[in-house]
């Protein structure tokens, strides 16, 4: 696998003093970071969608740690943690949905609880090592997924699941960027994903960086497209998946699993083990989050819609586990995922 060539863009960059996040909500057409000095600017950035995407959000949050760690003197770990409780919860608000977040942070927290007076170096290197192990967790799933792809075929993917949302190469535009670079994904669809457009502006985006021929179909076209053959998987990432394999990911994702299922094409998730939540036994205990109707209502900026209409934007929803045909992560493939077969990868995994 070529990485010099699928793998090139770089969300996060922890710059010594600073937080320089590659602004998302600009792209594709003004390439411009934000610079996050202290905790409260980078979890700004995650709540306004500056920095979004499951694992960059957890990736975020551990620097966003390091930069509240500058603002305090504490004499060990324990003593940094209770001073870093209030910007640690501040950060861990930002965003309900997505575990990665809170999992990030919680090893943030259990770092702290056993470092002496080097806690400093003990934040930076747990930070340090959250960033390294989401990459690495990526390279894998590419290779694990596109295992399952039937050379030819055709795939149509969701949201934005690439370098953007991950530490690089990404979840389920890895196994893409894979399939593609092994001959076996002929055509890539991507749906655009209203109301945000993670799909349009941002996987259109890095698939043409890589110089991967893809396809925008409206959220609304997909039933279209699945129906009539030219797609054999549906590959998605997540922001949580529960102990019995439920998969709550961007609004849209669920029918899309619909879809798919009525017309004999397959769902595959791809997410790394950070994703998992074994605490949360169902999608029915996620907390799914609603955003502004405002982001409905515009487009771009400029409304769209006659003054006085309420509008309904839940940002998440969630598949059940009986559409999903894979889960992939670093640690193996769970197919046909139920809770005997979620239990048998991940055990009583703690979560959060
Ligand atoms: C590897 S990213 C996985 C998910 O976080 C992604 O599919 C998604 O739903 C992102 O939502 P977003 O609201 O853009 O943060």
């Amino acid at each position: 696998m070529d990485f010099d060539r699928y793998d090139r863009i770089r969300p996060i960059r922890w710059m010594g003093d600073h937080l320089a996040l590659l602004d998302q909500r600009k792209l594709p057409f003004v390439v411009e970071d934000v610079a996050c000095g202290d905790s409260d600017a980078v979890a700004a950035a995650i709540r306004d969608l500056v920095v979004r995407g499951a694992p960059a959000i957890g990736i975020s949050a551990a620097w966003g740690a390091v930069l509240a760690g500058r603002g305090i003197e504490a004499g060990d770990g324990a003593d940094a943690l209770s001073k870093l409780a209030p910007a640690l919860d501040r950060l861990q608000a930002a965003r309900p949905t997505a575990v990665n977040l809170m999992w990030a942070l919680a090893r943030v927290r259990r770092a702290l609880r056993v470092a002496g007076e080097n806690w400093r170096e003990v934040l930076e290197c747990e930070a340090r090592a959250i960033e390294a192990e989401d990459l690495a967790a990526n390279r894998h799933m590419g290779a694990l997924g596109a295992a399952l792809i039937e050379p030819g075929s055709g795939v149509l993917t969701h949201c934005n699941t690439g370098s953007l949302a991950t530490a690089g190469f990404g979840t389920a535009l890895g196994v893409i960027r894979a399939g593609v670079a092994e001959g076996r994904i002929a055509r890539v669809f991507a749906s655009e994903t209203r109301p945000w457009l993670q799909g349009a502006r941002l996987t259109v985006w890095e698939l043409l960086q890589d110089g991967i021929p893809a396809t925008l179909v409206g959220d609304g076209a997909v039933a279209h497209l699945i129906k009539g053959g030219q797609v054999q998987w549906v590959i998605v990432g997540a922001d949580r998946i529960c102990a019995n394999g439920d998969v709550a990911n961007k609004i849209g994702t669920y029918s899309h699993a619909i879809v798919a299922r009525h017309h004999g094409a397959r769902l595959m998730v791809v997410a790394p083990s950070s994703t998992v939540d074994m605490a949360t036994a169902s999608g029915d205990d996620i907390e799914i989050e609603m955003r502004d109707p405002a982001e409905l209502l515009s487009v771009g900026g400029v409304r769209m819609v006659a003054e006085g209409v309420q509008a309904w934007n839940p940002v998440f929803d969630v598949t059940p586990a009986g559409l999903v045909d894979a889960i992939v992560t670093e640690r193996g493939v769970v197919h046909q995922p139920d809770a005997n077969r979620m239990a048998a990868l991940f055990g009583a995994q703690a979560g959060v």
